[in-house]
């Protein structure tokens, strides 16, 4: 999964994995990282998801980095989000309305580009890389993570061999190879393929979604 890829699918408008509405499991577990509403939430791979303005509407300041700047563009202006673009290093950003978000690559990061970050949202991004490039996204950005982060983590879990990623399947066992050292609870877990009746026309057969608490 290049960057090629993720542009061309935006630029065709190919984006089934943005939804109409904020997660329900964002909403249902988010209180369960116990963060207080002015600490900076951390968004990767953030597209334009609704998440991000539901985490705002908590309190928290959100940052977040994504390829595609159309991505960041259509955000802001579906919300109505005064944001100012500047070029930082290798970074594009929008900032403003309690918004920094990142054009660019993930792995491009620095440490102070998650400066005071204590809690993680990933919904579809580590789902959206391949195993090679999943190891190497979760390493870079627990070195660069201030110590005692909490993250709350949403997985797919298939057979690989019925359908191609992305969304690629993580498995209960990489996740806890990931993150090793890190506490983990899985706070959900159910078979959701009745909800993607795509995946089940492709060939799946069956589709877990788990949801974790990961702390530092
Ligand atoms: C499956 S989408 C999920 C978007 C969002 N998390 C959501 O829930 O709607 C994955 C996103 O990651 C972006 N992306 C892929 N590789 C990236 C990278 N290396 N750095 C930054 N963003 C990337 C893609 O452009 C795409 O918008």
């Amino acid at each position: 999964m290049d960057a090629a890829f993720w542009h061309e699918r935006w630029q065709r408008g190919e984006i089934g994995f943005h939804k109409a509405s904020t997660n329900p499991l964002l909403q249902r577990w988010w209180p369960r990282l116990g963060v207080d509403a002015e600490a900076p939430v951390w968004v990767p791979l953030c597209g334009k998801s609704l998440d991000l303005i539901w985490l705002r509407s908590q309190g928290h300041p959100v940052r977040g980095v994504e390829l595609a700047r159309s991505a960041l563009e259509s955000f802001s202006d579906e919300h109505g989000l005064d944001v100012q673009w500047q070029t930082e290093g290798e970074f594009e950003v929008a900032e403003g309305a309690g918004f920094t978000l990142y054009c660019g690559d993930v792995f491009a990061l620095r440490p102070e580009h998650l400066q005071g970050i204590g809690a993680i949202y990933d919904r579809a991004a580590l789902i959206a890389l391949p195993p090679e490039m999943r190891a190497r996204y979760v390493a870079h950005q627990r070195a660069l993570l201030p110590a005692g982060w909490r993250l709350l983590l949403v997985t797919l879990d298939y057979p690989q061999e019925q359908r191609p990623g992305p969304p690629f399947s993580v498995s209960d066992a990489e996740v806890r190879q990931l993150y090793a050292g890190c506490s983990i609870e899985v706070l959900e877990e159910k078979d959701v393929l009745a909800d993607h009746k795509v995946f089940a026309s492709q060939g799946m057969r069956s589709l877990t979604e788990r949801v974790y608490l990961i702390a530092d």
